[in-house]
């Protein structure tokens, strides 16, 4: 049996017999195209990021929610032309059932939300932090995966949901030292286009299509943008008129346009009026350009971008009216947003905000001799029953050896049980950065 040296395909465990022992390849000690693995000092980088998503989200009374990674198939399958469409991570199971990996939680939330049914109570107002996944060809050399938080509020229709999405993730960069000159926020509303299309008697089934190849605006061509609007139907004069509101610059420009009765201003009007309550004016400017690329967005829509404009959008979001009906559920507005954790990791190491995050064992507990190892056990044991955190040194190791380890973790104290002070029950307490070193009872320990 030969265990393929590819990186594709299942490791076959050759037969173990003594002639093919050594004929064993080395598996393929990579992680698959895309994904990553997060060894500790990653992970502690993961975790001081997760841990402010949560701070945030606790602070503004959301619950935590979480869904399986696999869903089914149908619950992505959308008809609006979007990137995550193609790029889906589907596949038959074992019991012939189509299912995907989850390219993004929203359809998951709502899903949720249906199944609750009557048995919860609006608003709620949930949070999530989850893997989510893309199958895109390497030839990008994109990651397949990353880690997504989300937050959102269901079953509020008026635009201070959205107000409280965007101050949440304004306190969120300002914990970790971003400020209003690194990034901000576009806000726009999709009710623009709506109220652009209803005058030109598109119908209303397009809608979500001509959000997805307008989201594409600055990625293709504008030739290939009216090619793609003009095959749906829509008239050449709507498209340049479309394409003229989309540039405006301002809200009072818009109001000309599309003049002062219709929902687009007035949402817009009293998002801007409400940021001035959070206090993060500074931190949002209109575009009416931004629409985003999910076709399930129905109102207001923001993203965050940083000033200097090299990196993608660092989140998103926005009003999701229409997506619960979709699937059957009742008619229950919705917003939330999504925050992915690449970007952000580039912006923070842009402006030199990684946090310096070491290992931080308080101590290193160890035996002089192989006969007190139980001892050390013992000492150990009583240290961590008060909380303290401890390395306990498992096998006999020179005092090099232990020293050089103890500066690894960072260890604030070395707890040496030697023979004499332990027949009094007393252990060698040495603090590692004055080198300060005392005898002291084990009962007194702390
Ligand atoms: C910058 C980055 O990693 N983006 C990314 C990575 N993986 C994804 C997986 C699913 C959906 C969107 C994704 C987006």
């Amino acid at each position: 049996t030969k265990s393929n040296g590819g990186r594709s395909g299942s490791i076959v465990a050759p037969l173990v017999n003594e002639k093919e022992e050594e004929e064993v390849e080395k598996i393929d000690v990579n992680p698959p195209k895309g994904t990553r693995d997060f060894a500790p000092e990653d992970m502690r980088l993961r975790n001081w990021l997760f841990n402010h998503f949560k701070e945030v989200s606790r602070l503004f009374g959301y619950e935590e929610v979480d869904y399986p990674v696999l869903e089914t198939e149908a619950l992505f399958i959308r008809k609006a032309g979007e990137e995550i469409r193609d790029q889906l991570y589907c596949f038959e199971d074992r019991g012939k059932r189509r299912v995907a990996l989850r390219p993004e939680l929203t359809p998951s939330l709502a899903r949720l939300v249906i199944q609750k049914g009557k048995s919860v109570s609006l608003p709620l107002k949930w949070f999530a932090i989850g893997q989510c996944w893309r199958y895109e060809r390497m030839t990008r050399g994109r990651r397949r995966e990353h880690y997504q938080w989300n937050m959102d509020i269901i079953g509020v229709p008026h635009v201070t949901a959205e107000a409280e999405l965007i101050s949440s993730i304004v306190t969120f960069f300002k914990r970790i030292g971003i400020t209003s000159s690194d990034v901000g926020f576009k806000v726009s509303s999709r009710k623009v286009l709506q109220e652009m299309l209803r005058k030109y008697g598109v119908p209303e089934n397009l809608f979500g299509r001509v959000c997805i190849i307008i989201d594409k605006i600055e990625k293709i061509p504008i030739d290939e943008i009216k090619k793609e609007l003009g095959s749906t139907g829509i008239s050449e004069d709507a498209i340049e008129q479309l394409l003229q509101v989309l540039s405006v610059k301002s809200l009072d420009d818009l109001e000309d346009v599309l003049g002062g009765a219709g929902e687009a201003i007035a949402d817009l009007k009293q998002l801007f009026s409400l940021a001035e309550k959070f206090g993060y004016s500074e931190w949002i400017q209109f575009d009416a350009s931004v629409v985003r690329g999910l076709s399930y967005y129905t109102g207001i829509v923001f993203e965050g971008f940083d000033r200097k404009g090299n990196l993608r959008a660092i989140c998103g979001g926005g009003r999701y009216d229409r997506l619960l009906p979709t699937y059957g559920g009742d008619d229950i507005p919705a917003c939330g947003f999504g925050f992915g954790d690449a970007v952000i990791v580039e912006l923070l190491k842009e402006k030199n905000l990684l946090p310096e995050l070491g290992q931080e064992v308080e101590n290193i507990v160890c035996a002089l001799e192989k006969d007190l190892q139980g001892a050390a056990a013992t000492v150990a044991t009583a240290l961590r029953s008060k909380g303290q955190t401890v390395d306990l040194v498992l096998e006999s190791k020179p005092l090099k050896w232990v020293f050089k380890r103890a500066a690894r973790i960072n260890a604030r104290r070395l707890i040496l049980v030697g023979k004499t002070e332990w027949e009094d029950g007393s252990v060698s307490v040495k603090v590692l950065s004055s080198g300060e070193q005392f005898q002291v009872k084990l009962s007194d320990l702390e």
